[in-house]
């Protein structure tokens, strides 16, 4: 119970889409004017001076005057409890309960009296707080794509969250490498900004679902991800994936499915599927055994062993590890040179190296999509989610 009632407070805190839908409303409770008691006309102006705020009050702000109206309109919360897997509903529930036999009339003035703190005069005095760096940037600056010297390097880019991947960054990816297939570049980079790599998948992708459609969320996630693991298997030109840090799931799992891998020494490679309640995706069930033998591969798929690079490089997984004090420097200039080869020339040569398995790799990647489908919606999944959650919450 106390695990469930944090991950809704948590809920909110991770997933800024989780409120947008509710009704706007505000926290501060003006006890002191309950006794002015507001009039139906009152609140109805209110609602109305909700619609024109210019600035979003934020989503603990927009609970409350969801909780608050409800409670004015219909008195106290009187719906079944929602299921803990319906995040949304079951917030807005916890926030409506929460106001108990509250009369109507003051949860009236209480709504009114909270609108009217947030009126456009209140709104030009309130100081303006600085969005964090990552939230400063439209969502296509997560994945910031440049082409020079022959090179187009695909870089993650929101290393606050250690370049998680949002479900808008796969499809930017997926766009990204499909412009680069075709445009003037010789070879393809992918990296990350900061100190990591990547830290996988946004795990928010997986809170952040609309009631009633975690089911139709889960196929689309599922296409999604296919979507983005057959863009690497098809990507024609040599794709060089330059290890900048930690790289934790999707983005490790991918590895088998680039020509080259460089990696700096403070690398790990981490794949905590089973910790997740998931399976392995990004043809790793097929290409892992196939690049370590079948017994490393599965230390790392099922067991999550986290590797080093030079346990990685080892293994085949990495192409070469670098001195991190080194590694921009030399494996630029290496990939500069690289860059420089017949582009022509590399094309045909990748084509033949990687074409007898396409077909394969395609079907790996669909039964994989299928079984992680069903893992997604499963309870497995859900608890270890929220347990990563509420860890976080002790930190
Ligand atoms: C049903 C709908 C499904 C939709 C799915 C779409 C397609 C899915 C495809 C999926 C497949 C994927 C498999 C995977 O990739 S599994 C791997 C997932 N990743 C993880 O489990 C890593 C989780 N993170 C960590 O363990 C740690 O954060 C870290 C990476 C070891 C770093 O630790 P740290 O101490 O250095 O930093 P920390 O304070 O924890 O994090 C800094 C901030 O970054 C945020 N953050 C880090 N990782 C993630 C993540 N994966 N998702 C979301 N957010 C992440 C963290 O929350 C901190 O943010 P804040 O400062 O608290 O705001």
């Amino acid at each position: 119970g106390a695990l469930v009632s944090m991950a809704g407070r948590l809920m909110r805190r991770w997933c800024p889409s989780l409120l947008q839908d509710l009704h706007f409303p505000v926290v501060q409770l003006h006890m002191s004017r309950t006794a002015m008691r507001a009039s139906e006309k009152d609140f109805e102006n209110a609602v109305n001076q909700l619609k024109l705020l210019k600035k979003d009050p934020g989503n603990e702000v927009k609970l409350k005057l969801y909780a608050l109206y409800k409670q004015a309109t219909e008195g106290p919360c009187n719906t079944p409890k929602p299921g803990m897997l319906d995040f949304i509903n079951k917030t807005k529930w916890d926030a409506w309960s929460a106001l108990g036999s509250l009369p109507k009339e003051t949860a009236r003035q209480n709504y009114v009296d909270l609108v009217s703190s947030l009126s456009p005069s209140s709104e030009s005095s309130s100081q303006i707080k600085p969005a964090a760096a990552d939230e400063k940037l439209p969502e296509s600056e997560n994945v910031v794509v440049t082409s020079e010297g022959g090179i187009t390097k695909i870089m993650l880019n929101r290393p606050t969250k250690r370049n998680a991947i949002t479900t808008s960054m796969y499809k930017e990816i997926i766009h990204a490498l499909k412009v680069a297939s075709t445009d003037n570049s010789t070879i393809t980079v992918i990296t990350g900004s900061g100190d990591y790599y990547s830290s996988g998948n946004d795990l928010t992708n997986f809170t952040a679902v609309p009631p009633g459609e975690i089911e139709e969320s889960a196929k689309n996630a599922g296409i999604l991800l296919r979507d983005f693991v057959n863009s690497f298997i098809d990507f024609p030109k040599p794709l060089i994936a330059v290890v900048n840090g930690p790289a934790v799931g999707i983005v490790v799992t991918i590895l088998g499915l680039f020509d080259v891998v460089y990696a700096s020494d403070r690398a790990t490679f981490h794949t905590p599927f089973s910790e997740l309640g998931q399976s392995p995706e990004g043809c790793s069930s097929y290409t892992f055994p196939k690049i370590m033998g079948p017994t490393k591969a599965a230390e790392m798929l099922l067991f999550g062993k986290k590797l080093t690079a030079r346990e990685a490089c080892a293994q085949g997984l990495v192409t070469e590890v670098f001195p991190e004090s080194t590694f921009q420097k030399e494996v630029w200039t290496r990939l500069k040179a690289y860059a420089k080869l017949p582009p022509n020339s590399l094309r045909i040569s990748k084509e033949l190296i990687r074409s007898t398995e396409k077909e394969k790799l395609h079907a790996i990647n669909a039964e994989e999509c299928t079984v992680l489908q069903g893992r997604w919606l499963s309870e497995e999944c859900m608890s270890a989610i929220l347990n990563f959650i509420s860890r976080k919450s002790k930190l």
